[in-house]
């Protein structure tokens, strides 16, 4: 899979004594977005979480850019540049929208033209600079935690379901940033409920069931046939039009 910028491959995870992943394959071209759908419960965010090494495999590798991150600490997978934008958001409440991007910013001060593009492409994160991150909506904050995950240049970022719980418009504006995103050098891996944002932006899409990988393709393989989204569907993903 060495044409894939990251391959999971036969990755078991357990949590305690639970064995949450249960063999999981899938590979993650460059370039554009791969979108891993399921129902709750199926082991979508442990993935992105043991990609990022929240958790160890107990078996199986985990390969990015032609190197095995399997056994590597979380800081030493962020330096390779995979960032991960988690469901909680994972924002500083405390801190101004402008504390919030600079902590995030690992390497130095945040680059002027880098912080630019991303209030061009979020603007409440200019709009909001000085107002302490506490009093942001709920898409403000989400969009803030995506402006943290990229305000340096990264190879990979996981998304979890940053659409969750927003108003359409918001899921529109969210939308909008992640597709001139995809349009950067930046590879996405987004775990989404929402099928018709998942199918609007997505290129390839994977569905996970009971911890292993259902079904992996082109986005249009799915999107192109409805006995195999009623089948996948029958896993009960939650379709949103
Ligand atoms: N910290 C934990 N301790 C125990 N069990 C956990 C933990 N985290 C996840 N699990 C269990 O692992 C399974 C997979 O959860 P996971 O969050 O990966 O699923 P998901 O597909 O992301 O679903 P959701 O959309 O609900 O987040 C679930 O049964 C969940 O209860």
């Amino acid at each position: 899979m060495a044409d894939h910028l990251l391959s999971l491959s036969g990755l078991h995870t357990h949590i305690g004594p639970y064995h949450i992943l249960q063999g999981v394959d899938l590979a993650v071209p460059e370039g554009g977005v791969t979108v891993l759908l399921g129902r709750n419960g199926a082991g979508k965010t442990t993935t992105l979480r043991t990609i990022m090494g929240h958790w160890t495999a107990s078996q199986g590798e985990i390969h990015f850019a032609n190197h095995n991150i399997t056994k590597l600490d979380t800081p030493s997978i962020s330096r390779r540049g995979i960032a991960f934008v988690p469901e909680d958001m994972a924002i500083f409440t405390d801190l101004t929208v402008a504390e919030n991007m600079s902590l995030a910013a690992a390497n130095g001060p945040i680059d002027a033209k880098r912080l630019a593009w991303v209030t061009d492409l979020f603007p409440p994160i200019g709009s909001f600079w000085n107002s302490s991150a506490g009093t942001l909506s709920g898409g403000q904050k989400q969009m803030l935690s995506v402006a943290r995950a990229i305000i340096e240049p990264r190879r990979l970022i996981l998304i979890d379901e940053p659409t969750k719980g927003l108003a359409p418009a918001i899921i529109k504006a969210m939308t909008d940033a992640l597709r001139e995103l995809k349009e950067t050098d930046t590879t996405i891996l987004l775990v989404e409920q929402n099928f018709a944002m998942a199918s609007s932006l997505g290129d390839t899409v994977a569905v996970m069931d009971d911890g292993r990988i259902v079904f992996a393709g082109a986005m249009s393989e799915l999107t192109g046939n409805p006995t195999l989204q009623e089948k996948l569907m029958g896993l009960s993903l939650e379709v949103h039009q």
